[in-house]
């Protein structure tokens, strides 16, 4: 058998099992079954997925992230704060600012910390991409897909896509507990018009501040929480007018609240807790298939 220390983390129940590769080290070519592995409630630890908190040239931690299903994303959300979290607490930086380098790019990082530990961080995002090909999403390259007519599964529906350094598709609902979060999510999920397909969030304007928030995660499925797509639903409630611009909205998601502005510099921040669930040592087989 083979070894490996892990800390459970999660942002507002988006979990994850993270892998301190300063200390660890892991065959590249397990990564997709590891994350499967430790993933499974029954056989494994439980989880979304597996965060890899990594050595960068280009910034004190990089953040690599596996789904549930072994695939890898680019961007993580939840991950970014619980990174963060652990790359302080665990004396990777001694600053309360800094960076972190991720598969879409760098970000910065910001903890609020009360005896020690971190009680919750911001993340400067970035500038989100709205243009059809960074989706990506088959059709004009360029054009944007806001409010646009979206015919699947004898329905018609109305979507916005919102990159975050990740795919995102956004319907909205009047009524979130009504939301067809797992009926309409896996088959939008894998539909061909998103060809690496995307996560879906299923959005209800409370008011101009606030929205409640369901997602369908791309390679997870269901989660409480996820981060990117919080960011991505403000995005898209600034381009439909339900929200406004430059002014902080509070995302209601099952496991509970994050913060979120798109400034006017272009910018996403998104703010929220990160807790440490428990620390142990994972034991597997090795091999491609876990
Ligand atoms: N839970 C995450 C996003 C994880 C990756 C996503 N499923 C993808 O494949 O793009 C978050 O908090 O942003």
């Amino acid at each position: 058998m083979r070894s490996f220390s892990f800390t459970k983390m999660h942002g507002l129940g988006n979990s994850y099992i993270y892998v301190d590769l300063f200390r660890e080290t892991l065959p590249e070519e397990e990564l997709p079954a590891i994350a499967r592995s430790v993933a499974d409630v029954h056989t494994g630890i439980g989880s979304d997925g597996l965060i890899l908190i990594c050595p960068s040239e280009k910034a004190p931690v990089k953040m690599r992230i596996f789904n549930s299903d072994g695939s890898e994303g680019k961007n993580c959300g939840n991950g970014l704060r619980c990174v963060a979290k652990y790359a302080y607490e665990h004396g990777i930086v001694s600053d309360r600012t800094f960076l972190i380098e991720t598969l879409s790019g760098l970000v910065e990082a910001r903890v609020a910390v009360a005896d020690g530990e971190v009680t919750s961080v911001t993340v400067d995002m970035g500038e989100p991409r709205l243009e059809r090909s960074a989706i990506p999403m088959l059709g004009p390259e360029a054009e944007r897909v806001v409010a646009e007519p979206f015919a699947i599964a004898g329905g018609e529906y109305e979507i916005t896509a919102v990159s975050m350094g990740n795919p995102h598709v956004i319907f909205y609902v009047d009524d979130i507990q009504k939301a067809p979060v797992t009926t309409l999510g896996p088959l939008v999920e894998k539909d061909p018009r998103f060809p690496e397909g995307v996560n879906v969030e299923f959005v209800e304007v409370v008011n101009e501040r606030e929205l409640h928030f369901r997602v369908w995660e791309r390679g997870s499925g269901v989660t409480q929480a996820c981060g990117t797509g919080a960011c991505a639903a403000v995005v898209a409630s600034v381009l439909n007018g339900k929200t406004v611009r430059g002014e902080e909205t509070v995302v209601h998601l099952a496991g509970g609240d994050l913060t979120i502005v798109w400034g006017h510099d272009g910018r996403v921040r998104m703010t929220g807790p990160a807790e440490t669930v428990c620390t142990g040592v994972y034991y597997y087989r090795g091999g491609r298939n876990g």
